[in-house]
């Protein structure tokens, strides 16, 4: 088949076999793109397109040299396109092209960004998740099974945390409409409905066997048929592409639940951990704490703050080594320097088991290996490091492998070898013998051609004339114009140029035939020895992501405590959980880096678990509330923290709920929104969970907000047990604490005189003595008939309602019945003794009901019995404000 018909058809066909979007393939010394792949190609790209036309028929197309594929490659599967690779290949009876790989956003190696880039698969299995994400860039492999009541959004906080390029949906997830459009808009992935089969727990557990052994599967054990279902489908699908990528997985991670405290994507986004809520990184706290000077180091920081962990014995080593490295401050700058030296290995490593890896990239593992033997030395030099966890960590990988590596590396490599690994010069002399007299010879040769010139002039007289070399005319030697009758008869005339003549001798030939035999001979042979180094690194990958992972360990480590230092922070000590927490002179590690912050001091234990905090708008509550959790997560990833001193009992998990910026752009109402994830909190927070709630109910109607706020409260208090902080604006909730065991008020403080309200941002026990709500409002200048009104209005509306509160649980002998009305500020309460809650349901308000009957009839004593018996914990607020109606209908009559 010749033309560009023939060419194009069998375009078409390669492409009508791939699922990919695009096909990028090889002609001679061009990969082009017919048709509509040229025109997409064109328009995404910008790249030129032409037309080929043949047998009537025109044929848009494109095309790239092929030593620039690469970058076209990048880009267009950075715009999400799966593009396919076809190759030429020469054979005996002429050339044949082949498909030789698939390359997609989840198998793209070529990347320069620091962040990690996984593929993800995700198998629903009834009501078991099975997750498995692979970073083909460093050979990152992690599983996990997600069961439960909340497995779905559980699911859908790891797609959050790991945030893929790509998602693989097993066949059971690619029915569910509702979580693929959730999948969709939580990540930018693109969604690959790779071969159902693959997913198959027999086939899926047959493939990893092949990849990871027998008895590391075993070792793994993992259970769940969707979480072999997952991981298998990863490893079929990145051998499938094609792109040699597999062998940098070499191990499989499980992680569980019981490692990690819960933090839910709702709250990674609250506490502004790697990004602001308005979406940058500037103002996160990564932001504020990396000072990791490699790109695996800041990788590992960020993995850290999303997945802290339970574990005291793994928070005690890493907090032990902080604190050797803030006391060791010549020794971690040292170290700081040595690994600003190291490149990221486990990305090489990646490269190499690839094939994809160069010269330039051998010499950086070469030179990062070095870094290894430094890093040791320095800790062996500072007794403090010595002693210290990071001992450990710096001699946890295969030592001796990585010595061997580097040292063979260091014997092949040339210093400065060229970009492209086909045209020599990429070892050493001395490394293989045939490849030093292959030099030699060729060094000869070209001596020999550097002093013809000189020769020719001396033996023939010769003037002007050179000797040159150039792609087409090979070697010549050129005479000047004036001279050229002065040539000898052997002298063979190939070209005549403007000034000068070009000959050719049978000697000069004869001498070129053998430099290019050579210097072919030296080309394949070092290529040759190249790709035999290149996989003696690919065997060693293993070694090389272990120690990729120890200097990114010794990177992160060494941040924490140049951040600690620099800011003061201290270590706090770790205490089981249900233990205190306890915090002295906090701050919030974001906000002091710009404000003169005022420290506050906090204490949530057994007695004192449930913190209401008032406090006007904008004096402090929210920071205060966010430095706690900022602390406590600090703690648990084995950071020191923003404070003079503090207790941490760890926490199971951090649950927040604050205001929703972006959710109405999906289509869901802030106040939904806000209800949802009050649900999930009070559905899964424990007695060992960390609580931030702020402002609960302040999306819908005051007395909604206020029912739902204290109905959570009690639901908090009473049944979770967490350790919960509550910021409100309805002061009227202050009143639970005088009920409620474990509540306690605290509040921002401000100081108000002439009218003036200064901010003291410093938190007191005790509720706010007023609400500065619309004291507030007139400060921000609105104006003043609208204040006044709003003053009347407010007396109006606390003339309106009583609310009842329920004690702890009602379970209790003793316990109280709470009344709080809203128009006198009182609370009234009643003995329930003994009762259960329907008993106390039944129970009437006040000691004594007749006098109600006596003075306002049997209609109000009646009202006041139905509001009694209303259980506030299980009546929606619409049905409690119909009913409230209803009762002053009846109250009217
Ligand atoms: N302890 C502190 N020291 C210094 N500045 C602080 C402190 N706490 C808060 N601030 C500053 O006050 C501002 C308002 O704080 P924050 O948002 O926490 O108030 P808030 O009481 O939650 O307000 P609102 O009720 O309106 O949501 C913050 O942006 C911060 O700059």
């Amino acid at each position: 088949m010749t033309g560009a018909e023939g060419i194009v058809g069998e375009f078409k066909s390669l492409k009508a076999d791939s699922d990919a979007d695009v096909l990028a393939m090889q002609v001679g010394d061009f990969y082009e793109f017919f048709d509509d792949d040229a025109e997409l190609v064109g328009e995404e790209l910008d790249l030129k397109t032409s037309k080929k036309s043949s047998g009537g028929v025109k044929y848009p197309m494109a095309g790239v040299p092929v030593s620039e594929l690469t970058p076209y490659l990048k880009a267009l599967v950075e715009r999400g396109y799966r593009v396919a690779v076809a190759d030429q290949r020469e054979t005996e009876s002429g050339h044949i092209r082949e498909i030789s790989r698939v390359v997609t956003p989840g198998t793209l190696l070529d990347v320069t960004d620091a962040d990690a880039r996984y593929v993800a698969a995700v198998v629903k299995d009834g009501s078991v998740y099975g997750l498995a994400f692979a970073d083909v860039t460093t050979g990152q492999f992690s599983v996990t099974t997600v069961s439960g009541d909340d497995a779905r959004d559980g699911t859908l906080t790891e797609l959050y945390r790991f945030d893929p390029v790509e998602v693989l949906p097993g066949p059971t997830v690619r029915e569910d409409d509702d979580l693929l459009g959730t999948i969709r808009e939580r990540t930018d992935a693109t969604l690959t409905l790779h071969e159902a089969g693959a997913f198959a727990p027999g086939q899926a557990r047959h493939v990893l066997k092949e990849q990871f052994g027998a008895t590391s599967l075993e070792s793994v054990d993992i259970e769940a048929a969707a979480t072999i279902g997952a991981a298998g489908a990863i490893v079929d699908y990145v051998e499938e592409t094609g792109t040699g990528l597999l062998a940098s997985i070499t191990r499989l991670q499980r992680y569980g639940d019981a490692e990690f405290a819960e933090l839910d994507s709702t709250t990674q986004r609250n506490l502004e951990l790697t990004e602001t809520m308005q979406g940058g990184v500037e103002g996160s706290l990564y932001s504020v704490l990396d000072h990791t000077v490699t790109s695996p180091g800041g990788r590992r920081l960020k993995s850290w703050l999303q997945r802290p962990r339970q574990s005291r014995d793994t928070l005690d080593k890493r907090l032990a080594s902080v604190d050797a490295l803030t006391g060791a401050a010549l020794a971690r700058e040292e170290l700081r320097e040595v690994l600003g030296d190291a490149y990221d290995l486990e990305r090489l490593a990646s490269k190499a088991t690839s094939g994809s890896a160069d010269a330039g990239d051998l010499l950086a593992v070469r030179d990062t290996l070095a870094v290894l033997p430094t890093v040791e030395g320095i800790i062996e030099n500072a007794p403090r490091l010595t002693d210290s966890p990071l001992k450990a960590i710096a001699d946890r990988p295969n030592r001796e492998r990585a010595a061997e590596l580097h040292d063979a590396l260091d014997d092949a490599l040339a210093e400065d070898p060229p970009k492209t690994v086909q045209e020599g010069g990429l070892l050493t002399r001395g490394y293989d013998e045939e490849l030093d007299e292959l030099i030699e010879r060729h060094e000869e040769l070209e001596r020999w051609f550097d002093t013809l010139d000189e020769r020719e002039r001396r033996q023939y007289g010769l003037r002007h004339v050179s000797v040159g070399r150039n792609k087409t005319d090979g070697y010549y030697i050129q005479i000047g114009k004036s001279a050229a009758d002065d040539a000898p008869d052997h002298y063979e005339n190939v070209k005549t140029l403007k000034n000068s003549e070009r000959f050719r001798t049978d000697e000069l030939a004869e001498r070129e035939r053998e430099i290019m035999r050579i210097e072919e001979r030296r080309g394949e042979l070092e290529y040759e020895l190249f790709c035999d180094l290149r996989e003696e690194v690919a065997d060693c990958a293993e070694t090389l992501q272990d120690v990729g992972r120890a200097l990114a360990d010794i990177d992160v480590l060494a941040s924490l405590a140049v951040h600690a230092v620099e800011n003061d922070w201290t270590r706090p000590t770790l205490a089981a959980s249900g233990e205190n927490i306890e915090i002295e002179a906090g701050r919030h590690p974001v906000v002091e880096q710009t404000t003169d912050f005022v420290p506050n001091d906090l204490v949530l234990s057994t007695e004192r678990s449930f913190l209401i905090v008032t406090g006007p708008n904008m004096s402090g509550k929210s920071t205060y509330m966010r430095q706690t959790a900022l602390i406590v997560l600090l703690a648990q990833i084995g950071s020191f923290v923003p404070a003079n001193a503090a207790q941490v009992g760890l926490v199971d998990g951090i649950y927040t709920r604050v205001g929703a910026l972006d959710e109405l752009a999906q289509g869901r109402s802030t106040f939904m929104v806000e209800m949802q994830e009050l649900s999930k909190i009070l559905h899964t927070a424990t007695d060992d969970s960390l609580v931030i709630l702020d402002e609960v109910g302040r999306g819908t109607a005051t007395y909604d907000g206020i029912s739902i706020a204290w109905a959570a409260t009690e639901y908090l208090h009473n049944e979770v047990h967490a350790k919960t902080l509550f910021a409100t604006h309805y002061h009227e909730l202050t009143t639970l604490a005088d009920h409620l065991d474990r509540v306690a008020n605290v509040h921002v403080a401000a100081d108000e005189r002439d009218g003036e309200v200064t901010f003291l941002r410093t938190v007191r026990d005790g509720p706010t003595d007023r609400s500065y709500g619309i004291h507030v409002a007139d400060l921000a200048g609105v104006p003043g008939p609208v204040v006044d009104r709003s003053n009347t209005v407010l007396q109006r509306l606390r003339e309106e309602k009583a609310i009842e509160a329920k004690g702890s649980g009602g379970r209790s002998a003793g316990t109280k019945q709470v009344v709080f009305d809203v128009g006198s500020g009182q609370m009234t309460t009643a003995s329930a003794d003994g009762g259960d809650e329907d008993d106390m349901a039944g129970t009437s308000i006040g000691n004594d009901p007749d006098p109600v009957t006596e003075e306002f009839g049997e209609e109000a004593a009646d009202v006041l019995d139905e509001l009694a018996a209303v259980d506030i914990a299980e009546t929606s607020p619409i049905e409690l404000m119909s009913a409230v109606q209803e009762w002053r209908d009846r109250l009217d009559d």
